[in-house]
């Protein structure tokens, strides 16, 4: 793949209004570099997006493709929810997924995909809620609620790693939630070494959750899939909702279901298409 000229095809996609550009990098074409990431990314000289995804040949046995995932800042992460229903799609739309249900490998691991009405079902993993695995420093052990000092405010949470890492806070109102202010006091706190996802969320009643999330290397997004998990387990084990839940977010909305502490968190929700390009920058 030539990082500039004619010949680096993609396709615009989204997912509960969090969008990427696709790239198809299968025959071992190389990753693209984060200074690729941002000129594609950006909302007035590229295309625009919230994440990159490239489209992988298969590592694990058994799946159909793997992916990789960058955020408009360059940087890598593990897991991206959305991104994975719509890498569903584009297997679909390709032919390269032929059966109703079918395996893809992210970064962090394998996950079963399967068609859900318009969109895709996917088994996300199992939540890690040990502080190392977060990465999350300070604390040796998983708690339901974290209390750190960050810049002198003093900022509760809850924390957990889907494949990559969130931070959740609970608040009552998500319409006047100081989104960025706190997601950057986190992102930037000793306490995530690696950075963290910050998720500020509303429970509506114990099946729906209101939901919006600043982004590690994006900043607020219109949806993020990885963070609705997060906001669903962290809320589940505190008992503050049920199993099985709704999560509104600025750009639609996904059904997060887990049945039991060791079982795989479910995500269902929407994956669209909206133009095929080629960049010539
Ligand atoms: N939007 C994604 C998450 C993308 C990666 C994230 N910003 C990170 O750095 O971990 C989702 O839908 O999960």
């Amino acid at each position: 793949m030539a990082e500039t000229g004619p010949g680096l095809r993609f396709s615009k996609m989204h997912g509960a209004g969090n969008d990427f550009v696709v790239l198809d990098l299968r025959g071992n074409a190389p990753p693209p570099s984060p200074a690729l990431c941002r000129a594609l990314a950006d909302r007035h000289t590229g295309v625009g997006c919230d994440q990159i995804l490239t489209v992988g040949d298969p590592r694990a046995a058994g799946s159909v493709a793997s992916y990789g995932i960058w955020n408009a800042d360059g940087s890598p992460s593990g897991q991206c929810g959305n991104g994975a229903r719509c890498i569903a799609a584009w297997l679909v739309r390709d032919g390269a997924a032929t059966t109703p249900s079918f395996v893809i490998d992210s970064p962090a691991g394998t996950h079963a995909v399967e068609r859900d009405g318009d969109g895709y079902r996917v088994a996300m993993g199992v939540p890690e809620f040990e502080p190392a695995r977060i990465p999350l420093h300070g604390f040796d052990d998983a708690r339901d609620t974290y209390v750190v000092a960050a810049a002198g405010a003093i900022v509760g949470f809850g924390a957990v790693s889907m494949g990559n890492p969130h931070a959740v806070i609970e608040v009552d109102d998500v319409a006047t939630a100081a989104v960025e202010h706190q997601g950057r006091l986190l992102q930037r706190s000793d306490n995530f070494p690696e950075s963290v996802n910050v998720g500020f969320a509303q429970v509506e009643s114990r099946g729906r959750i209101r939901l919006r999330v600043y982004e590690r290397g994006v900043g607020e997004t219109r949806a993020c899939g990885s963070g609705a998990c997060a906001a669903a387990v962290v809320l589940m084990r505190r008992g503050r909702v049920d199993r099985e839940v709704t999560v509104a977010l600025p750009g639609g909305e996904l059904r997060i279901a887990w049945p039991g502490d060791d079982a795989p968190v479910t995500m269902a929700g929407p994956a669209s298409f909206v133009f095929e390009g080629e960049w010539v920058a």
